[in-house]
């Protein structure tokens, strides 16, 4: 059998999907640990071709259930998983998503393979009724996820290097949205990138499918609190790819700033923070946010301005007015990632750089840059917090019926077209010059980036008027109801001149790498 060029496991030659056992890989060490389970670097054997293993591990108590589900995995992801019938609905979602979008800029899913049984015979004997063994996604290898490389002590992201990753998630995210696919968990560190300067979308565990006649009725407590819209947090059941904008519009601001802007850590703080930053919601800057089902319960007892450009004033203008257009609390008026990609921001100097041009460094995930800065009971204590915090665990406890009725209704609206192409020390600081036209030089401008820590993912208890505290997030200071958030003002990078030269990431401003729209 011919060996696999590194990227091309050897899909095709496999049976079917899940068919394979993990043996056929050789664990190398581990880069994340997520809800479910842990996410392995492993090397296929025959090939030697370098994978990510995402290990999903479920067990399931009552057989009735667990037939149930092997039937809404059958029909819903065309694999016959009587193997191993104990999964997570996340992963049904992550894999039924990631096998339709095949785009540059999402991450692949190559295949599924299994390990079944009880991992040891202890186990088997405390509980004869559990169903172990585990289910693993393979995944194409990739060198960082950004949390984890802007972690790197004394790495410094530039301005070309901020718009190439910028452009490409929103690449990634207009290629989801135009195939009416949610993400709904936009953070750095589910933006993996290569040492190839690609940065790729991972994690659709908590990702559905949406049509524009949609009736609603969409959980509301999905996309990690610092990167949560206020529509969710007001409520909203009825939401679309806006939701994902107003994190794009996080992670931008963070990546200028140098750190997390919108820091909550409830739902009600986090509501006090974006009104402090953004203004209060009114009929005017949002219309019919009076109807939000949550609006009563959380609107300022005092009227508030929008603070958005006095607060990062030393932002460039077009970088400002990209962050304007983003974080726009009314979610019709939010720009989508079409009209983000069209901002003056990526055409003008110093333009995104080549991806290629950006430098190798060492494997970085977040997962290893916190094991390495704490210690391992530290870690172990930390990551279970966040997994706590994360509705997606308390799924089988629950809520099951409830997500799997979204699950099914999404398996009937996913509509694809026939042929789709188409970041704690301080971070980012502020050196080096600017260059016009096709930019390789990453030592252009800055921005900055600090200590700080990323919240746990996903919908915390119910916190409707209580201001009811969730486990916190990784040692934030709390600034709830202490007046405005207090930013730094600092890594100016202004002076920009306009210029349409040709640009690394695609010569035509209106063409998005031959997507298909629709
Ligand atoms: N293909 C990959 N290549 C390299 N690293 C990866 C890959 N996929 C995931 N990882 C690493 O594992 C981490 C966790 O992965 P992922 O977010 O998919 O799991 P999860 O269980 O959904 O996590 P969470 O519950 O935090 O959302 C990522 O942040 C990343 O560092």
């Amino acid at each position: 059998m011919a060996l696999a060029a590194p990227g091309q496991l050897n899909v095709e030659e496999i049976p079917s999907w899940g068919s394979r056992s993990v043996d056929c890989f050789e664990k190398l060490e581990q880069i994340g640990e997520g809800t479910y389970g842990q996410v392995f670097m492993a090397r296929e054997t025959k090939s030697g071709e370098i994978v990510a293993l995402k290990r999903y591990e479920w067990t399931m108590k009552r057989r009735g259930m667990l037939l149930f589900m092997h039937h809404v995995l059958r029909l819903m992801t065309n694999i016959n998983f009587s193997a191993f019938m104990q999964f997570p609905i996340t992963a049904i979602r992550e894999i039924k998503i990631l096998k339709k979008l095949q785009h540059e800029n999402i991450v692949k899913l190559k295949e599924i393979v299994t390990s079944t049984g009880p991992e040891n015979d202890e186990q088997k004997n405390q509980d004869g009724n559990k169903f172990k063994g585990g289910v693993y996604m393979v995944f194409e290898y990739m060198d960082h996820d950004l949390t984890g490389l802007a972690d790197r002590p004394g790495l410094r992201f530039t301005i070309p290097q901020i718009k190439c990753y910028m452009k490409q998630l929103l690449t990634g995210l207009h290629y989801c949205h135009i195939n009416h696919v949610l993400h709904r968990d936009i953070k750095g560190s589910n933006l993996l990138i290569d040492n190839e300067g690609k940065l790729k979308l991972a994690d659709f565990g908590l990702a559905r499918s949406f049509s524009s006649d949609h009736g609603g009725n969409l959980t509301n407590r999905v996309i990690t609190l610092w990167y949560r819209p206020p529509e969710l947090l007001l409520g909203a059941t009825m939401y679309g790819p806006a939701v994902d904008m107003w994190s794009v519009g996080c992670i931008f601001a963070e990546l200028l700033h140098g750190k997390p802007i919108l820091t909550g850590k409830s739902e009600p703080e986090q509501l006090n923070k974006i009104f402090e930053l953004c203004g209060s919601p009114d009929e005017n800057n949002w219309p019919n946010v009076s109807e939000t089902p949550w609006y009563n319960n959380f609107r300022p007892t005092r009227s508030m301005r929008r603070r958005v450009r006095e607060t990062f004033w030393n932002f460039d203008r077009h970088a400002l007015d990209l962050l304007d257009h983003l974080l726009t609390l009314d979610p019709k008026q939010r720009w989508t990632a079409k009209e983000a990609l069209d901002a003056d921001y990526f055409w003008t100097d110093p333009l995104p750089c080549d991806p290629k041009s950006l430098p190798k460094y060492e494997s970085s995930h977040e997962f290893q840059t916190k094991k390495n800065g704490s210690s391992s009971d530290k870690m172990k204590n930390k990551l279970q917090r966040d997994r706590n915090y994360n509705i997606l665990s308390s799924i089988p406890a629950c809520l099951p019926f409830s997500i799997l009725g979204e699950l099914l209704h999404s398996g009937m609206d996913l509509i694809f077209p026939k042929q789709c192409t188409s970041c704690r020390p301080s971070r980012y600081p502020a050196s080096g010059n600017q260059s016009g036209g096709f930019n390789s030089n990453r030592g252009a401008q800055v921005g900055g980036y600090s200590a700080n820590q990323y919240p746990p993912q996903g919908r915390g208890p119910p916190y409707a008027g209580t201001g009811m505290p969730v486990p916190g997030p990784r040692g934030v200071p709390s600034g709830y109801g202490v007046g405005p958030p207090n930013y730094s003002q600092s890594n100016q990078y202004g002076g920009s001149t306009a210029s349409r030269g040709p640009n690394s990431m695609g010569s035509n401003r209106n063409q998005y790498g031959g997507w298909q729209q629709q």
